[in-house]
């Protein structure tokens, strides 16, 4: 990006610790624009079940236009305490309905150990040693869109709930050609993980994933799992990954698992990516991997460094600015480094807030920057 290009990014932290996160990841992204005097606007939006319960409307209109023209979201989290979502909102406001909208088919959900952080995992050190995967998760298929879906009542009185898994070649295709790119530019390794033993759209999955591979990257080495499996390897040895590509189901529960490898749920950032259009512009939402945490809101207790480094991630694909990206992935390792830790990080040790851990990477970025 130069100085030239104005950038516009919607900002939407959402419910529970969504917006305490965001402010931070926020900022940072501000800071950077400052520092680089480049013309990037900030709109922030409303969305998320407090914006319904307080103004009875989940997804605004206003909201909608921004991240509809941004070049690129920011994004917290949704949900509130009380399950579900009310029902005539799933299709038209839910975050599967924003992802749908942006056209976002391909999330990225970079998983890396810190050696400061190995005492904060749940596993040993020597299993944490080199951990620098990435889950290449189809974002927009799968059992969360498959139609049927509802809760039926049965002639007799007896209540069914039906969801289906669906995936078209295409889908598997498309998301197949983006974990085999990246892995081009990384180790070179890409195991898909599937349920093909037991579902006949994992059948198809392993046998598209396959195909895609050997007409067009036999650079690449594919290998295959089962998805039972793979969540045993994740905590076993998850130095063995390179690229894990995976359903949109699937990619959801391991990356959860997997956040752990690196001490906290609240480390982990993500990227979910659209098909460049003939504009040249892209659907770009940035999200940490965890949700709106109830147990936690409102108490500056978040860790924020899932958002940080989802800026580092849009920097990095929306902004044309991977030098930018490199750093503020540094000022992180320096903040974590010189002792700065969130309460989920601390494991016995004295803690910071959401907010300090924020100003501990803007002092770091700041000085890196100048
Ligand atoms: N992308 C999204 O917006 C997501 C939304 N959700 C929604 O969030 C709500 C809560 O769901 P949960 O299952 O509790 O998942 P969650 O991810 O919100 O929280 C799980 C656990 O991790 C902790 N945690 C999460 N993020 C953290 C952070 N940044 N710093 C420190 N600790 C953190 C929480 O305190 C909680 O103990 C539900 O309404 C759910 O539907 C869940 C996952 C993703
Ligand atoms: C809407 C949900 C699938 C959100 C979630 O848990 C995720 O994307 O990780
Ligand atoms: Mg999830």
């Amino acid at each position: 990006m130069t100085r030239s290009d104005s950038r516009s990014i919607a900002v939407v932290g959402g419910d529970g610790i969504g917006p305490e996160v965001t402010a931070q990841g926020r900022r940072i992204l501000a800071l950077i624009a400052e520092k680089r005097s480049l013309p990037i606007t900030l709109t922030d939006g409303d969305y998320g079940i407090e914006a319904y319960e307080k103004r009875g409307r989940m997804w605004p209109e206003s909201t909608r236009i921004a991240m509809a023209e941004a070049d690129a979201v920011l994004f917290g989290a949704i949900g509130g305490t009380s399950y579900p979502l009310p029902p005539k909102l799933h299709k038209t406001d839910s975050l599967l309905a924003v992802r749908r909208s942006l056209d976002v088919f391909v999330n990225l959900r970079p998983v890396k150990t810190s050696p400061a952080l190995y005492e904060a995992s749940s596993l040993k050190p020597r299993v944490l040693e080199g951990v620098d995967l990435i889950i290449v998760r189809e974002l927009l298929g799968g059992i969360y869109f498959g139609e049927p879906r509802g809760v039926e009542t049965l002639p007799g009185g007896e209540r069914r709930g039906v969801n289906t898994h669906i995936y078209t070649s295409s889908q598997i295709q498309r998301v197949a050609r983006a974990a085999f790119d990246i892995a081009r530019t990384r180790k070179g390794r890409v195991c898909s993980v599937a349920k093909e033993n037991v579902m006949e759209a994992g059948q198809l999955w392993r046998e598209e994933v396959q195909a895609i591979h050997d007409a067009r990257y036999p650079d690449v080495e594919l290998s295959h799992m089962l998805v039972d499996h793979c969540a045993m390897q994740l905590v076993r040895a998850p130095a063995q990954f390179d690229v894990l590509l995976t359903d949109n189901l699937f990619g959801d529960i391991l990356s959860d698992s997997a956040a752990m490898v690196t001490g906290s749920l609240g480390m982990l950032p993500s990227a979910s990516l659209g098909v460049v259009r003939e504009d040249g512009r892209r659907g770009a939402l940035y999200e940490p991997v965890h949700g709106s945490a109830p147990d936690i809101a409102g108490k500056d207790l978040a860790n924020p460094i899932g958002s940080i480094l989802s800026v580092a991630m849009m920097l990095r694909f929306s902004l044309g600015m991977p030098k930018e990206a490199d750093l503020v992935e540094r000022a992180v390792s320096d903040a974590l480094e010189s002792g700065a830790r969130t309460a989920d990080i601390a494991i016995g040790r004295k803690y910071i807030s959401t907010v300090e851990m924020g100003d501990a990477v803007a002092s770091k970025l700041a000085s890196l920057l100048n």
